[in-house]
């Protein structure tokens, strides 16, 4: 479609439905520098917000905002008659049907608030994902059918998970307090994922070719397809997908149960989450959150089992590996203290992830199991995870390019198991080096209050995804915060996630430890003291971040002063000054007790609302 003409769509279709009221484009600004710099748009309809496009050009996102827009309009007018789009085929002949469309204006305003990247996301919204999805199904001729996993939890509180199968690909595994909602989670995830679909289903057509030699992938338990309204014209039989299976489980021994492969023998798969769990000691309550297997491995790492040595020399080609053999290790990116993370171009897709290698314990597994349950642009995207005996070896010195490794002997721990966490590769540069660079600029840098206040709102957007889930991020600090090749903020490593509600040992532990690691300067006092808290800390960390991101902090002992002060709510004089605004939020987010911090909803508001005002300013002054 030629550029520009989804802003003319948008344009005919406000017009004919004047009752709509104002059709409206905001600009939400620029990001990044010059040569990569990037525009966002989006349209707000009769006070209705739509997704945000983004572009090189502001033409460009002016148009992929009204193309969101569109889409968005469309999928909502579909739902009550399939077939006939409100843009095109718009001619409201009767009170009836004026009053049709506006309940689907309100229906597209639910899914935009819902499918909107940067709102909450809130799963026990009754959003008709299923509606979008059978919709979508009929339009592809696609077949589609909800699988009820299983049934957990006593009796007074049940929980349902399901999941959707759609052409014998499973997506997630959905939880809800009763079948519907449970269903109506999947297909969030399933809608999800078919918005990224060529990433998506080549993804997953790939991993059910892994399987060499006629050894089936192992699937997880092949449920009973339950009746739904809403896919029952729809049914397919999944038992024998090969397509990738994630496990939601609390009780991963059970949620693991070997399959009939074709030839009748019962086949386990060595990376089965009960071998995790076997090995691991895996906390069930610790997460709380998703866990899941990949059923994507194969006999190729049943082979690797068997075969200690992968990848330890050069001449030794680690043709075992899964990560070798699909992948073309690019660089080393970075070392964490709990392992290694790759840029790897994947041989078949021709994409380039980011592949983290740990070993695998709780942590790690906590890290997957939350990647695996979010999905938000300010999150770096997880994609898939699977399970090696050894760590890859090729050690190729940070930031140096492809082919340049040397060998090295392996000195892990023979026992150990270590997960290999698939994920969008983002750009090199953290946030840490963006404030490093920014602190380091001579010249007073003008741009630098609005971009912050840009990457401020996307990081709290991150944040809110995230406690709506009901996780706590825990490690919120410029070097977590990442940015994606398009220049959108990613929050990343979930390695000392939680859930809200925890507070078993493992937990403490773990807390023990990263406290030892001296990574408190970012955390919120009831966290360094060890006292229940909650998701408030990250609401804490995200103050100082504000600060760091705005205020020129010189280094050495000047710097502690001033970083001591602000966590005591002691910012600079000047500071106040010359944002005054910008001090009123952050001194909220820094109060000492957490019930006096804002909630990240109300921090989005408030910061989105000073972006408009701001906003207006500066329009004013070009007047
Ligand atoms: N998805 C990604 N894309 C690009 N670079 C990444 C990605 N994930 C991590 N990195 C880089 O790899 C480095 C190591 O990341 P990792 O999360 O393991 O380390 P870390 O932040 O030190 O973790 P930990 O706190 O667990 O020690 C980081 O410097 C980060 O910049």
């Amino acid at each position: 479609m030629e550029s520009g003409s989804d802003v003319a769509r948008l344009n005919e279709y406000a017009q004919k439905k004047k009752s709509l009221g104002l059709l409206k484009y905001e600009d939400l600004g620029s990001f990044g520098p010059d040569h990569i710099k990037t525009f966002t748009q989006r349209v707000v309809l009769n006070d209705k917000v739509y997704p945000e496009g983004v572009g090189k050009t502001k033409k460009e996102a002016k148009n992929n905002a009204a193309k969101n827009a569109l889409r968005d309009l469309e999928e909502a007018a579909r739902q009550p008659s399939v077939g006939t789009t409100a843009v095109e085929n718009y001619n409201p002949t009767s009170a009836q049907q004026e009053k049709e469309l506006n309940q689907n204006d309100s229906d597209i305003c639910n899914q935009t608030r819902s499918l909107s990247v940067n709102s909450q996301d809130n799963s026990s919204e009754q959003n008709n994902f299923i509606g979008l999805v059978n919709h979508y199904c009929q339009k592809k001729n696609r077949c589609h059918t909800f699988i009820e996993d299983r049934r957990w939890g006593p009796a007074h509180e049940p929980q349902f998970f399901y999941r959707l199968i759609i052409d014998n690909k499973e997506y997630p595994v959905a939880k809800g307090k009763n079948a519907k909602e449970a269903k109506q989670n999947a297909a969030r995830h399933a809608w999800f994922a078919l918005q990224e679909q060529s990433d998506w289903d080549s993804k997953m057509s790939v991993r059910s070719t892994v399987s060499e030699g006629g050894a089936p992938p192992v699937l997880s338990t092949p449920s009973t397809p339950v009746d739904s309204h809403e896919a029952s014209s729809q049914r397919t039989s999944t038992s024998k997908s090969n397509s990738i299976t994630f496990e939601d489980s609390p009780n991963p021994s059970q949620a693991q149960i070997p399959l009939e492969p074709d030839n009748g023998t019962p086949t386990r798969l060595s990376n089965s989450l009960e071998s995790i769990t076997s090995s691991q000691s895996m906390s069930s309550g610790t997460s709380g959150s998703g866990l899941f297997t990949d059923s994507s491995n194969s006999s190729k790492d049943q082979h690797a089992v068997k075969d200690k040595n992968m990848g330890n020399t050069e001449n030794e080609t680690p043709t075992h590996s899964r990560f070798t053999s699909e992948f073309d290790i690019i660089d080393c990116l970075g070392r964490g203290a709990y392992g290694c993370v790759y840029a790897a171009r994947h041989k078949l897709l021709n994409k380039c992830f980011a592949v983290k290698i740990v070993r695998s314990d709780e942590k790690a597994l906590r890290e997957v199991g939350t990647l695996s349950d979010l999905l938000h642009s300010n999150i770096v995207r997880y994609y898939t995870f699977w399970m090696e005996d050894s760590r890859y070896q090729g050690h190729i010195t940070v930031g140096s390019s492809a082919g340049s490794f040397s060998s090295s002997q392996s000195i892990d721990d023979p026992s150990a198991k270590y997960l290999y966490i698939e994920m969008e590769l983002c750009q090199t540069k953290t946030l840490k080096k963006w404030i490093n660079e920014k602190n380091t600029q001579s010249q007073p840098d003008t741009k630098r209050r609005q971009e912050s206040q840009t990457i401020a709102q996307q990081i709290v957007n991150g944040v809110e995804y995230i406690h709506c889930k009901g996780h706590i991020h825990r490690d919120l600090k410029p070097d977590n915060i990442l940015f994606g090749v398009d220049g959108v903020v990613k929050i990343g490593d979930f390695g000392l996630v939680t859930k809200d509600d925890d507070d078993d040992d493992d937990d403490i532990a773990l807390m023990e430890r990263t406290r030892q690691r001296g990574t408190y300067t970012y955390m919120a006092p009831e966290q360094i003291t060890g006292k229940n808290y909650d998701r408030k800390v990250d609401i804490f960390a995200l103050g100082l971040i504000y600060f760091e991101l705005l205020w020129k902090l010189s280094t050495g002992h000047e710097r502690v002063v001033v970083w001591n002060d602000a966590r005591s709510l002691k910012l600079p004089e000047q500071f106040s000054v010359t944002f005054a605004e910008e001090n009123k939020i952050i001194r909220l987010m820094l109060r000492e007790k957490p019930e006096d911090r804002p909630e990240a909803c109300e921090l989005k508001a408030e910061l989105k609302k000073w972006a408009q005002t701001q906003h207006l300013h500066k329009e004013r002054a070009t007047y």
